[in-house]
């Protein structure tokens, strides 16, 4: 490349001078220093070969070549080693500088003579002749590749740490200790709702308040920055522009001075919104119960807990109310669950209206919920919420259906009187409770001592009711039964007896009826039918007069077992004929479900079995029904029996029952019978059958047979 025909004028033209004495001293001194200096010092023609005319002893260093190859282009010209890419941008720098100041600086890439690229860096000055023309140049060349491979790494670093600040998902932030912003990168913006980095940093200005729901929060996390050099996972509320509230965790760092002082705070931010919203959730489906809202079993439990510990340390009372829905279950079936739903939704509302904010408020499932009114004085302060409590329970509910009143019952125990544990504590409260069923509902009843002992004993009734029949507890006593004319014995009553210990045994009204609750009136019946007709067929084949043995039957057995097939195989196994077995129900069971007993009946008729209303006249029979059963007998109870001769409404029922059975073609048994009085008024009422202690109390099978069979 040709130089450009130019004339170029220094500003400042640099002159040397030295004294003659000292002259060869002085260029020796110029010699050591221009062969020491780091890099090459050179002349060369302003041409188009940069003609070296002459280069210092740093030529081979800095170029590979010799001095030899160089100068006057011997072997190559600088123009050839400077890298091709580059060489106009020299020439055009080269000139540049010479044009204005009489120098130039610039760096450029020369290919070394082993083939390698150098980066080097040059300073040059123009000679000119006294008219200004340039003559020559001179100059330093100092290779600069590791300060250029260097900077251009720190160059290329810094790059990839701006990309990746750039579009990090995270937002990334650095901020004073008084809280703004220095740095901000997109994703922080985007988190906080701003446009762009620099919109963030205008506006919040002071994050304590601005960005932090809890400004307080922002002192927590400087303090954990200061006192532990960093802060990670560090969860809080704040506002995005817009104002919406959203949850971030932060990790950050504390950034000190070499004094020791925090200069600044650094770190990230992720926006958590999403999985604190989707944990809210599974604690909610966790911890609550899903019609209502309210408590469910597990964060009652835990509650209860609490609730005992705080109790226990500040020594005050806690109360556990048990409460239940009375008579929900006849709502919910009667006029469907959509209106049993609405309903528990309405009362769950009332309880939680009723208590204060630290209280809790359950719901264990169907209609039972449980309060844990906690800091209580005494009984007589949960006294008065109750109260208060069944009062908003029996305010009238209005339903699509129609105005409803609903009551409850509720038992309550105390800790620490009723109890230590929180099992105790429910158990106590739900016995409680119970009791306030008994008492006729809509009240309620605090745990007492005589409770527990009732309920001790009644536990331990039922456990001994359960290996009663393995043990051989029970046995039969059998009731005459005679006919009002002839006096003769028409049938005997089976009566349950049970024998726990050499005592006296235990009358029926005690277990029966617990037997019935726990299910286990299904095996003891089975047990008291056979044995009834395994007596009745020993007592035939003993050559006796054939009778009917009446047998007691509770509805729990219709309902739990199937019945008829127990009797017919009863019946097979002990040979006896249906004809002399008879089954007694209660007037007021049967009536309960009428409709159902009335397949029933008939297929124990069909079966050839006897059936009888026992206890007739304490129920309500319904004639139409009455008159649809396949009913043998009806046994006037023994309350009315009792006074017929002074009462005159009870000789009235008696009488008014026998002309029904009567009407009906059945016949009437009187029970209870004791005197000859009430002999007198059933006979001259035409009762047909007699039954009771004027007679004979109830017997075991033995005597029965020798007192009466003779
Ligand atoms: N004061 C008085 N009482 C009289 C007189 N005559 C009979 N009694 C009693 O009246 C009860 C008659 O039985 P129930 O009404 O079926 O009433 C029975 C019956 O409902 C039930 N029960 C007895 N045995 C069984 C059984 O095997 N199964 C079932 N499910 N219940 C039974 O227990 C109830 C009570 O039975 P018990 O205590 O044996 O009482 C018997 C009998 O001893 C009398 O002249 N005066």
């Amino acid at each position: 490349m040709q130089p450009t025909a130019t004339s170029l004028v220094p500003h400042e033209t640099p002159t040397v001078s030295y004294d003659t004495a000292g002259s060869t001293e002085t260029a020796r001194m110029l010699r050591t220093l221009i062969g020491n200096l780091d890099g090459m010092v050179y002349r060369c023609r302003d041409d188009a070969e940069w003609t070296m005319e002459f280069v210092s002893e740093g030529v081979r260093r800095l170029t590979g070549y010799d001095a030899s190859d160089l100068l006057f282009n011997k072997r190559v010209s600088y123009e050839q080693i400077t890298y091709p890419d580059d060489r106009e941008r020299v020439r055009t720098e080269m000139y540049t500088g010479l044009r204005a100041q009489g120098r130039f600086d610039c760096e450029y890439r020369i290919v070394h003579a082993t083939g390698e690229i150098r980066w080097v860096w040059e300073r040059g000055t123009g000679i000119y002749d006294i008219h200004g023309k340039l003559q020559a140049i001179e100059g330093l060349i100092q290779d600069i590749t590791v300060r250029k491979e260097s900077s251009q790494a720190l160059r290329e670093a810094e790059r990839r740490y701006y990309n990746l600040f750039e579009n990090a998902i995270e937002g990334i932030f650095r901020t004073t200790t008084d809280g703004q912003y220095l740095d901000a990168n997109p994703a922080l913006a985007r988190i906080y709702g701003f446009d762009s980095p620099a919109e963030l940093i205008a506006q919040l200005k002071d994050i304590r308040n601005q960005l932090y729901v809890e400004p307080s929060r922002r002192e927590e996390f400087m303090a954990l920055a200061k006192s532990r050099g960093s802060v990670s996972g560090f969860e809080s509320q704040v506002y995005r522009k817009s104002g919406e509230v959203i949850w971030i965790s932060e990790n950050a760092r504390a950034v000190f001075n070499e004094g020791g002082h925090v200069v600044c705070y650094e770190g990230t931010v992720e926006d958590i919104t999403e999985r604190k919203l989707y944990q809210a959730r599974i604690e909610q489906q966790a911890n609550f119960d899903t019609l209502t809202g309210l408590a469910n079993r597990s964060l009652l439990h835990d509650r209860l807990q609490q609730g005992i510990r705080s109790a226990a340390a500040y020594g005050t009372r806690l109360a556990v109310v048990f409460v239940d829905l009375d008579r929900f279950k006849f709502i919910n079936d009667g006029l469907g669950h959509h209106v049993g739903d609405e309903l528990l939704r309405a009362m769950a509302e009332r309880l939680r209206s009723s208590v204060r904010d630290g209280d809790t408020v359950a719901r264990l499932g169907g209609d039972e919920f449980v309060l844990l009114i906690n800091g209580q004085r005494g009984p007589d302060a949960v006294a008065l919420l109750l109260e208060r409590m069944l009062h908003a329970i029996a305010q009238p509910w209005a339903s699509p259906q129609g105005d409803f009143n609903v009551t409850c019952s509720m038992g309550v125990a105390l800790y620490p009187d009723d109890g230590a544990s929180a099992e105790t504590l429910l158990k106590h409260a739900d016995q409680a409770m119970y009791r306030a069923k008994e008492k006729g509902r809509n009240n309620f009843q605090f745990f007492t001592a005589e409770l527990n002992a009732l309920i001790t004993e009644r536990v331990e009734l039922e456990n001994k009711l359960r290996r009663a029949l393995e043990r051989q507890q029970f046995s039969l006593h059998y009731q005459p039964r005679v006919d009002m004319r002839t006096r003769r014995i028409t049938g005997a009553e089976a009566l349950i007896r049970w024998h726990i210990s050499d005592e006296e045994a235990t009358p029926p009204s005690r277990f029966i009826p617990v037997a019935e609750e726990i299910g286990l009136i299904v095996p003891i019946g089975k047990w008291v039918l056979r044995a009834a007709c395994a007596q009745n067929k020993a007592w035939q084949d003993a050559g006796l007069p054939p009778f009917v043995v009446s047998v007691n039957v509770s509805v729990r057995q219709f309902r739990q077992d199937n019945l008829v097939q127990t009797i017919a195989e009863v019946l097979r196994e002990t040979g006896l004929e249906a004809r002399y077995l008879e089954v007694e129900l209660t007037e007021s069971a049967v009536m309960h479900d009428a409709d159902q007993f009335i397949a029933m009946l008939g297929e124990l008729n069909d079966l050839g079995v006897q059936i009888a209303l026992d206890d007739f006249g304490t129920g309500y029979s319904s004639l139409s029904y009455l008159k649809r059963f396949p009913v043998d007998r009806l046994k006037v109870d023994r309350s009315f029996v009792q006074d017929i001769g002074h009462d005159h409404d009870d000789a009235t029922i008696v009488r008014t029952i026998i002309a029904l059975g009567h009407n009906l073609g059945l016949k009437v048994v009187a029970e209870g019978v004791e005197t000859e009085q009430q002999i007198d008024f059933l006979r001259a009422n035409d009762c047909d059958e007699l039954q009771g202690y004027y007679f004979g109390r109830p017997l075991p099978g033995e005597e029965f047979r020798r007192a009466f069979l003779g």
